[in-house]
């Protein structure tokens, strides 16, 4: 587990600074009846890789929209940061600093790589939309264009249209997309979804530099990923929390065994 190396504002040692970048209490969506997530008491620690897993239609996704405000829960709350979000619209959960990675289906294949960051960047608002941005700006620009483009290995690929990209490299865009929002918490959903095994390796390096200062919620059927990336893991089944502890204490869980794993290490 990681914890703060800074000292105490006396200069003292520090006592148990580990904040809560994301809460949830008794978090629940219905869908007509059918309890998706169910009284989900969710604490996601501050610097942490957490990972959520359970098999397919335990309530990962809906929880994630929850997360997002994507989708409005039916009771309970959502704190980031020790503020309720509960029931704010995604922008504002987003200003509170939680973004979601992109999704391919949101890239325009006749686009660069470099034009998506580049579009991504002004939708920060930190730059705006001025057209009479200074070139000294617009070297800045660049500059971290660049940055974030080589941080996920498309430099070489920055202007090759992304119609033309192989599905790995639209997924590493899309990470740098969220990357370009510099958000203390990132939501990964499933990452290496898809992938072969080299595209994985690389994606898992690419999410332990992401990881680096931030808080990372990561969605992920591959056990291998969870066990190279997370410090914690919440294990669902039908929409409730089944288990929780690190990789070894879940992998251990003999319901966990019964209700997942064993289904799951395969893929
Ligand atoms: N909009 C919706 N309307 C009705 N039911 C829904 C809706 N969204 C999700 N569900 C149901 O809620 C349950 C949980 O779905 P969810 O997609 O959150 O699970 P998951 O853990 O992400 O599954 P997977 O691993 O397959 O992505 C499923 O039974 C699903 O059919």
């Amino acid at each position: 587990m990681r914890r703060d190396p800074g000292g105490g504002p006396d200069g003292g040692p520090v006592t148990a600074v580990e904040r809560v970048a994301v809460r949830t209490r008794d978090l629940t969506k219905v869908f007509r009846g059918f309890r998706a997530v169910d009284s989900v008491n969710l604490e996601v620690r501050e610097g942490n890789v957490h990972a959520l897993v359970g098999p397919n239609g335990a309530g990962k996704t809906t929880l994630f929209n929850l997360l997002t405000g994507f989708v409005a829960p039916t009771s309970g709350t959502i704190e980031v940061f020790d503020e309720d979000v509960t029931g704010r619209p995604p922008e504002q959960i987003a200003r509170r600093g939680v973004a979601r990675s992109f999704q391919i289906t949101s890239l325009f294949d006749s686009l660069t790589s470099r034009e998506h960051v580049e579009l991504a960047l002004q939708g920060t608002g930190r730059q705006g939309f001025r057209f009479w941005r200074s070139e000294k700006l617009l070297g800045r620009d660049t500059a971290r264009v660049e940055e974030l483009l080589g941080q996920v290995g498309l430099m070489p690929l920055a202007d090759t249209p992304v119609g033309a990209l192989a599905y790995g490299q639209k997924r590493a865009l899309e990470l740098s997309l969220a990357l370009a929002l510099d958000p203390p918490v990132m939501l990964l959903d499933e990452p290496t979804a898809g992938m072969g095994t080299e595209d994985v390796d690389r994606t898992i390096e690419l999410v332990r530099r992401i990881a680096a200062g931030r808080t990372v919620v990561l969605v992920d059927h591959n056990m291998r990923v969870v066990g190279s990336l997370a410090d914690r893991v919440t294990v669902l089944q039908q929409g409730r929390i089944l288990a929780e502890g690190d990789y070894d204490e879940v992998r251990n869980d003999e319901r966990v065994i019964t209700a997942y794993l064993g289904e799951a290490h395969h893929a």
